[in-house]
C-alpha cells in the first residue's frame, strides 16, 4: 500500500470537556497549535489531509484543508469523526489521528498499513505495551473506506464505543515500542509542561543542578543557569550588506558561486603548461596572447608556447603555472627562465579554492566582522538576515545617586553605573532604553521596572539586591515575575538578582546587578554578557588568555577572584599581568586603569610571583 491510498484525518471534534471546554486542537503548542502539530506530521504519511471538526470550524478551516463536521448528531465521540471521514475520502483507506497527539509517530501509516495488508484486516490499530500490559490506542487506526456503511449502522443504533464494531470486521492491532509517541494531553498544565516551546521555570533550571544552594552559588553555576534559562529571542530582518557589521548572523549563508569562479593567476608573469618546464636546461617559450584581469582570452598555448598574465587574469587553457616575470627574460617574443625557476603548478589560483557554490560561507550565530563583509561581498551578496537588535532597558536604584548636571549633595554620589551599563551595552550591539536614575521607593521601582518589562526583551537594574533596609528592589522583583537572589562565591559581585518578570502581557530577562561600581561591571561581563549574546542568536564564550603574574597575588580557595590588572610584554617578551592597586568593589580607577581581568578560579589558592594565570582582555570583549 503507498502513500497515495491513504487519506488522513486529524479528529478535532470532540468538546474538549477534559481541558475545560476548550478546543483542544487550537490550544498553542510549540509555537503553534497542536493541530497544527499533528497536521505536520500526519501530512507527509498520507495523500491528503482532512480535519474533523464540530465547533470553530472558521479556524479549522484556515489551515488549509477541508473541515468535515460529524454526520450523526450531538458529539457522538470519535467514531463519528471516522464516519465522517470515512464517508468523504476519495482513498481507499483513511489514516486517523487525535488533534491532541503531537508526538504521534512518523511511521504510522506505513506500519498500520503493513499490519493491514498482512493480517488481510479492515482495519489497523495502534497498540502498545506499557509495564508488560497491552494499551490499545483505537483511534490511531487505518480503515478500509468501503466500511462506512458498517460503521453507520453501529452508530445508528447508537453504539459509541470506538472498538463497538470491531465484531463485525476483521480487525489488526500493530504494535508500536514507542508508547510516548501516543500520548494525548488531556489537560492545559500538561500542554504547558510539554510545550517545547514553552519558557523553562527557574526551578525547573535549578533542579538540573546536583547541589543547589542560592545563597553560596559557584560561578559556574550560576552561569550555567543563566545559559540554560535564556532564550534567543526569535525575529530577524533583512539588512544592507555594509549595515550588517557587529550583526549577528540569523541564517546560514550559503555560497552562491564558486570564489573565484575561474582558475587564474596569483602573479604578473607568464602562463605555461607545467610539462613544457625543463629541468636540465633553460625552459624557452613562445609568448603568443597577453591576458589581462577582467579580460578573458580564448589563446590556447601549443607545446612551446605561453601567455602574459596579470594577477587575477583568467588561466588560459591548458597552462597550469605561472612564472613570475621578474625571473624570466623576454627576448623577441619568447621567455626564458633557468631550471629550477619554478615548479609545475606554481603561482596558480584554483576555481572555488576560496569558497566552493553550494558551500557554507558564514554560520548563522556568528556576529559579522569586516572580513564577513568582505567575504559576504565577495559573493555578491547585497542584503544579509540577521537577527534584531536586543533591546535592553537599565536604570540605576538609589537615593543617594545624583546625575550628571545636579549638584552633589550632601553623602550622594554621581551615578557612574549608568555609564559604565551603557558602554557595555552600546559595545554588544544591543538598542538601548536609559531609564535614568530609580529612588528607593517601591511605587517608583514597580513603575519602572514594568515600564522596562513592556518595552525590552531584558532589563539591567544596579543596586538594592543586597540585603540593606532600603533594597525594595528585591521585593519588587521577586512580585513581578520568576527572579531569584543570589550570593555568588566571588568578589567582587557577590549578591545578583535574575529571572524573567513579567508585565502588560510581556515578559522580560532580569539582572539586577549588585551596586558597587567595580561589581557591576564584573557582573555584567561574567554572566550578562553571555545571556545578552545568547538572546541576540550568537555564541561567544569568554576568550581567557594564559599569563606570567609579576607579583604574588593572595586569595583563598572557595571563590572566584576577578582581579583588576595590566597586561603587558615582559623582558622577555612573554606576556605578563600586574594587578593595578586597589582592589575594593567600589574603586572605579583601578578598573579604568587596567586593561585586563586576573581570573582566579573557584579552587585556586594564592598566586606565586611568576606563576601563570587566566586573563581576560577588555578589548575585543564586544
Ligand atoms: N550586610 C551585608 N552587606 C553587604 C553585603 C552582604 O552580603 N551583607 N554585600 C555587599 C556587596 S558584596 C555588595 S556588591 C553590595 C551590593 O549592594 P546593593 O546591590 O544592594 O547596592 P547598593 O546598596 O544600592 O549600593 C552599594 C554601593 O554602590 C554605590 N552605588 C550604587 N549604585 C551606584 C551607581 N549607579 N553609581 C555609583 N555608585 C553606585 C552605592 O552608593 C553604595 O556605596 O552590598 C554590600 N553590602
Ligand atoms: O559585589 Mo561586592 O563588590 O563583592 O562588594
Ligand atoms: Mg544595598
Amino acid at each position: 500500500m503507498n502513500t497515495a491510498s491513504i487519506s488522513g484525518l486529524v479528529l478535532a471534534g470532540g468538546r474538549g470537556t477534559r481541558m475545560g471546554s476548550v478546543d483542544k486542537g487550537l490550544q498553542p503548542f510549540g509555537g503553534a497549535t497542536m493541530a497544527a502539530h499533528v497536521l505536520e506530521r500526519l501530512r507527509p504519511q498520507v495523500a491528503s489531509v482532512a480535519i474533523n471538526a464540530n465547533q470553530n470550524l472558521d479556524a479549522y478551516g484556515a489551515f488549509g484543508v477541508p473541515v468535515w463536521p460529524d454526520d450523526t448528531p450531538g458529539f457522538a465521540g470519535p467514531l463519528a469523526g471516522l464516519e465522517a471521514g470515512l464517508r468523504r475520502c476519495g482513498t481507499p483507506y483513511l489514516l486517523t489521528v487525535p488533534c491532541d497527539s503531537p508526538f504521534l509517530p512518523l511511521d504510522l501509516a506505513a506500519r498500520l498499513s503493513a499490519g493491514l495488508m498482512a493480517a488481510d484486516a479492515d482495519l489497523a490499530l495502534a497498540v502498545t505495551e506499557e509495564h508488560g500490559l497491552r494499551q490499545p490506542h483505537p483511534v490511531f487506526c487505518l480503515v478500509k473506506a468501503d466500511k462506512a456503511d458498517v460503521l453507520s449502522a453501529y452508530l445508528a443504533a447508537g453504539g459509541r464505543r470506538m472498538d463497538g464494531w470491531y465484531p463485525q470486521i476483521k480487525v489488526a492491532e500493530v504494535l508500536f515500542e514507542d508508547a510516548a509517541a501516543f500520548r494525548n494531553i488531556n489537560t492545559l498544565d500538561e500542554l504547558r509542561g510539554l510545550d517545547p516551546a514553552r519558557p523553562p521555570r527557574l526551578a525547573d533550571v535549578v533542579s538540573c543542578l546536583s547541589a543547589y544552594d542560592p545563597d553560596a552559588l559557584p560561578v559556574r553555576d550560576a552561569q550555567k543557569i543563566i545559559r540554560d534559562f535564556v532564550a534567543p529571542v526569535r525575529a530577524t530582518e533583512q539588512v544592507a550588506l555594509r549595515s550588517a557589521l557587529g550583526r549577528v548572523l540569523a541564517a546560514d549563508i550559503v555560497s552562491p558561486i564558486n570564489v573565484p569562479a575561474h582558475d587564474n593567476s596569483a602573479m604578473d608573469g607568464y602562463a605555461l603548461r607545467g610539462s613544457d618546464l625543463s629541468l636540465d636546461f633553460d625552459t624557452r617559450l613562445r609568448v603568443i596572447d597577453t591576458v589581462y584581469a577582467g579580460h578573458a582570452s580564448s589563446a590556447v598555448p601549443a607545446q612551446g608556447e605561453c601567455v602574459r598574465i596579470m594577477t587575477g587574469g583568467v588561466m588560459p587553457a591548458g597552462c597550469d603555472s605561472v612564472a613570475p616575470q621578474e625571473f624570466v627574460r623576454e627576448e623577441d617574443g619568447v621567455i626564458v627562465m633557468a631550471p629550477g625557476t619554478i615548479r609545475p603548478g606554481d603561482n596558480r589560483r584554483f576555481a572555488g579554492e576560496d569558497l566552493k557554490a553550494g558551500s557554507a560561507a558564514l554560520c548563522k550565530g556568528k556576529i559579522i566582522r569586516p572580513a564577513d563583509l568582505g567575504l559576504l561581498a565577495s559573493l555578491g551578496v547585497a542584503e544579509v538576515p540577521v537577527q534584531r537588535r536586543l533591546r535592553v532597558a537599565f536604570f540605576s536604584t538609589g537615593d543617594e545617586l545624583r546625575s550628571i548636571g545636579q549638584p552633589l549633595d550632601e553623602g550622594c554620589v554621581y551615578d557612574s553605573n549608568r555609564y559604565t551599563i551603557y558602554g557595555m551595552l552600546q559595545r554588544l550591539g544591543c538598542d538601548i532604553v536609559d531609564m535614568g536614575v530609580v529612588r528607593d521607593d517601591p511605587a517608583a521601582l514597580e513603575a519602572a521596572l514594568r515600564e522596562a518589562c513592556e518595552n525590552a526583551d531584558a532589563i539591567i537594574t544596579s543596586g538594592g539586591v543586597s540585603v540593606g533596609a532600603a533594597d525594595y528592589t528585591r521585593q519588587i522583583m521577586a512580585r513581578l515575575g520568576d527572579v531569584t537572589f543570589w550570593k555568588i562565591g566571588m568578589r567582587p559581585g557577590r549578591p545578583l538578582a535574575f529571572g524573567r518578570i513579567a508585565s502588560g502581557g510581556k515578559s522580560a530577562f532580569l539582572f539586577g546587578l549588585p551596586g558597587n561600581p567595580v561589581a557591576v561591571m564584573v557582573s555584567f561581563y561574567f554572566f550578562a554578557r553571555e545571556a545578552l549574546l545568547r538572546m541576540m542568536g550568537a555564541e561567544a564564550p569568554l576568550p581567557l588568555l594564559r599569563a606570567r603574574s609579576v607579583g604574588a597575588i593572595r586569595k583563598k580557595p572557595g571563590r572566584t577572584e576577578y582581579q583588576r590588572g595590566l597586561l603587558s610584554r615582559g623582558a622577555d617578551g612573554l606576556p605578563e599581568v600586574k594587578i593595578t592597586g586597589s582592589q575594593g568593589s567600589g574603586i572605579l580607577r583601578s578598573m579604568s586603569e587596567a586593561n585586563c581581568m586576573v581570573v582566579l578560579h573557584d579552587e585556586q589558592g594564592g598566586v606565586q610571583a611568576g606563576e601563570m594565570v587566566d586573563v581576560l582582555m577588555f578589548e575585543g570583549l564586544i
